[in-house]
């Protein structure tokens, strides 16, 4: 059985279609990573899934239990079984490192100090950062406030890990210590994940299965391998980072049609350096 299934999701807000027809079922373990254009309705699909947001027509299952019409409680009990990783979800900055890890678990868990102490060893040696357990999270790097809030994310053994642009923001080494993170997780855990990213690196590495949102629709679902090679168009300028008409043509600019001709570089100015 699917651990999500949504079926034939519509959104709209206004006059703005958001969502025209999505359908999607995620088997429990699979690592999948939904891309396209900024406005495409990514989070919004995200907000779907997690209940904060309700469809104006069609359904969403997890594992097996419809929480679309779901009450604000209901879903709650839910949304213990999923963990996020949210680029706004930082952490609690009051908070030290081990406090923002054992906040769900005192929140949610009913398990004693010492045991939700034992799971925040845990999860700091999973993301690879015992020795911050006692810092503020003021005194973090950027990559290292996110592998705290991925081992908060996961200190409920969570069923079901939702990434929104995890690597946004990192230098592309730290990126990649996200990535292998990601990869780790699911090796260890088998646990199932959606992320949302415009990092085609990132999507590459970690997906088993790549789905494309354009215009609100599924254009693309299939494997990493399977979109490198698409002739489609819009699936290929996405995956190059190439514009295509349609992008043009909304800043008013024609495709380019050939190759400009090499113009004489103009050297830079030339800086005047004096000695002493
Ligand atoms: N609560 C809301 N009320 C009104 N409009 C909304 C709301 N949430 C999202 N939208 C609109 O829905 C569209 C899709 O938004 P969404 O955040 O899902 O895009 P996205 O694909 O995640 O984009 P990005 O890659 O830039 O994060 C946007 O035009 C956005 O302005």
């Amino acid at each position: 059985m699917a651990l999500i299934e949504l079926k034939n999701l519509h959104k709209r807000f206004g006059s703005l279609v958001v969502l025209d027809g999505v359908s999607l079922s995620i088997p429990e373990g699979q690592s999948i990573v939904i891309i396209g254009a900024s406005g495409t309705g990514k989070s919004v699909l995200l907000k779907h899934i997690v209940g904060l947001l309700k469809p104006d027509k069609g359904e969403v299952w997890f594992d097996g239990q419809r929480i679309d019409l779901m009450t604000e409680r209901e879903v709650d009990v839910v949304r213990v079984q999923m963990g996020f990783l949210f680029q706004m979800g930082a952490l609690f900055d009051s908070l030290s490192v081990e406090e923002n890890i054992a906040f769900p678990l005192n929140e949610h868990s009913g398990k004693s100090a010492a045991e939700i102490s034992r799971i925040v060893d845990e999860k700091l040696k999973m993301v690879g950062l015992p020795e911050t357990r006692k810092k503020m999270p003021a005194q973090l790097s950027g990559g290292q406030k996110k592998r705290i809030a991925l081992a908060r994310a996961i200190a409920m053994d969570p069923r079901l890990i939702l990434y929104d642009e995890p690597t946004t923001g990192l230098d592309p080494i730290r990126s990649d210590v996200i990535n292998e993170l990601i990869l780790k997780l699911k090796r260890e855990t088998a646990v199932t994940s959606i992320t949302v990213t415009h990092d085609m690196h990132s999507a590459r590495k970690v997906a088993d299965r790549i789905v494309m949102l354009h215009r609100g629709r599924i254009i693309f679902d299939g494997t990493p391998e399977a979109m490198q090679e698409s002739a489609e168009p819009l699936i290929r300028n996405f995956v190059r980072g190439e514009a295509g008409e349609e992008d043009l043509e909304a800043l008013d600019m024609a495709p380019p049609t050939a190759q400009p001709e090499q113009a004489e570089p103009t050297p830079p100015a030339q800086k005047q350096k004096r000695a002493g």
